[in-house]
This record gives C-alpha cells, sequence and structure tokens, in this order.
C-alpha cells in the first residue's frame, strides 16, 4: 500500500471518530459558522501581496519533522506582515502533527484567507472547515472521484468556501475540472512517491482555463522560481518547507518575499 492508501485509510477512521464526537449541529453553531469569508481570487491578485500561499506544516511523511517548536499564531502573523496572499494549516494529524487548535489560532490572528490543508473525503471536513473559521478546502484529484470533486466542490461554494482543485497530471487534470472550482492547483510533489519536479507546473499550466486561479504547488525554494511561474500564467505559490526547516519561519518569508 502507498502512503497515500495509508493516510486516506486512517483518514476514514479519523472522520468517523470525529462524527461521533462533534455533532453537524455543533459544528453548525461555531461562531465561526456565520461569518463572511475572505475571498481567495481578491487577496492572491491584490498589488500589495506576493501571491504567496504560506503554510504551516510542522511535519510530513516525506520529510520527518520540519519544525518542533514554531508558534502558529506567531508564524502565521509573520506571514501575512510579510505578504502572504493566503495562510495554509495543516489540519492533518497523524502524518503532518497538525490539529484543530492550529486552524483556530491561525483564523484568530489573521485577516487574509486560511487554507485548511487536508485530504477532504467527507463533506463533515466541510462543515468542520467553516466551523474553525478556515475560507479554502482543498480537495485532491487522486483521491476523489469526479463525481465527488463536484458535490463536494459545490457544498463547500454554498457554505462560501472557495476550492483549491489539486492536480498533479494531465489525467487527473481532464477527469475531474468541473464549474465547482476556484483554483487549480498543480502539485509538484507525487504524493506517491514523493519525488519533486518544478516542471509538472510548466508541462500543465496551459491546460488549465483561464476562469481558474492557477497555484503551482510545493518544493519551491527559490525568488527566481516565483518569477518564472507567474510569466508562466500562475496566480499563486504554496510553499511550505522553505520556511517552516528555518529557525524563524517569519524572517524567511520576508527575506524571500523581497527578493522576488
Ligand atoms: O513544503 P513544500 O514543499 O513547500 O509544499 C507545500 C505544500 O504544497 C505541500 O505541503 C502539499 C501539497 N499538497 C498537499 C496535500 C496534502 C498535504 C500536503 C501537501
Amino acid at each position: 500500500m502507498n502512503i497515500l492508501d495509508k493516510i486516506v485509510l486512517r483518514k476514514q477512521q479519523e472522520v468517523a471518530n470525529a462524527k461521533a464526537l462533534v455533532s453537524v449541529k455543533d459544528l453548525e453553531q461555531s461562531i465561526h459558522f456565520n461569518r463572511n469569508t475572505y475571498s481567495f481570487k481578491e487577496f492572491l491578485l491584490a498589488e500589495d501581496r506576493s501571491g504567496i500561499i504560506a503554510e504551516f506544516k510542522r511535519r510530513s511523511p516525506s520529510k520527518g519533522l520540519i519544525n518542533g517548536t514554531a508558534d502558529v499564531a506567531e508564524v502565521t502573523q509573520a506571514y501575512n506582515n510579510a505578504g502572504a496572499s493566503a495562510l495554509s494549516v495543516l489540519t492533518d494529524v497523524d502524518f503532518f502533527g497538525g490539529k484543530t487548535d492550529d486552524i483556530l489560532a491561525a483564523r484568530a490572528a489573521n485577516n487574509i484567507p486560511v487554507l485548511r490543508k487536508d485530504f477532504m473525503i467527507d463533506e463533515y471536513q466541510i462543515l468542520e472547515a467553516k466551523a474553525w473559521g478556515a475560507d479554502i478546502i482543498l480537495l485532491i484529484a487522486s483521491i476523489l472521484t469526479p463525481q465527488q470533486v463536484s458535490d463536494f466542490g459545490k457544498f463547500a461554494q454554498n457554505l462560501g468556501l472557495n476550492v483549491l482543485l489539486e492536480v498533479h497530471n494531465l489525467e487527473e487534470l481532464e477527469r475531474s475540472i468541473c464549474p465547482d472550482l476556484d483554483a487549480i492547483g498543480v502539485n509538484n510533489r507525487n504524493l506517491g512517491d514523493f519525488t519533486v519536479n518544478i516542471q509538472t507546473s510548466f508541462d500543465l499550466v496551459n491546460r488549465i482555463p483561464d476562469e481558474f486561479l492557477k497555484i503551482s504547488e510545493s518544493a519551491i525554494s527559490n525568488p527566481q522560481t516565483i518569477r518564472e511561474l507567474r510569466t508562466a500564467g500562475f496566480n499563486g505559490f504554496l510553499i511550505g518547507e522553505n520556511f517552516m526547516k528555518t529557525d524563524n519561519p517569519g524572517a524567511a518569508i520576508k527575506e524571500f518575499v523581497g527578493q522576488i
């Protein structure tokens, strides 16, 4: 079984446990449930923002421990102050060391869009995302049927959330693309075997219709790469490890943005 299959299997248990503990009614009563969400598009395209979606990530299956001490409110605020267009917060517990409190803390500390970064396999997780203060959800094409992508996309948009579809190749893009999405992300990392190649983004960008925001995800560590991706047509750049692996992720993003 590859790692993605393991993650999805574990996620099914995690969601079942969560459903048994917190009812949909409880989620709907969260203070965050009835609010206006921040627009992904507005912040990505804002002149005074960098287009970077800056990620808070403690660990990953590919890299192990990345940062064991960073404080989520402190780091996400520094990301925001440095000109991040949005924040990505991992909420997967077992493989990425995330937790619900991380997204609540990021939300409380910031007034820019927050992406709940997780492996979404059930509408219940989309309700959680809204209740925890997220503005954007991620749908990963390789673990969902086209019908699920469309259904989850509609469900999220009806809650006022924006939807980012992640693809890794042309086949996933063509089979999953539908009107119920706001942004398409090309993951430069193969989640099956963890190999990375920025070329994946350049190969797919012109296959993404212009009505969608175009995001390049993973393995970006060089300001020059941002300039090239932007020239190729990308509006957003999802970066985690390059900042999180340093002692001071806030200082790292500031220096990086200064060089774009
Ligand atoms: O840390 P990086 O290489 O900058 O990558 C960030 C982000 O793209 C990556 O964490 C990611 C992309 N898609 C995902 C899906 C699930 C978990 C994590 C991810």
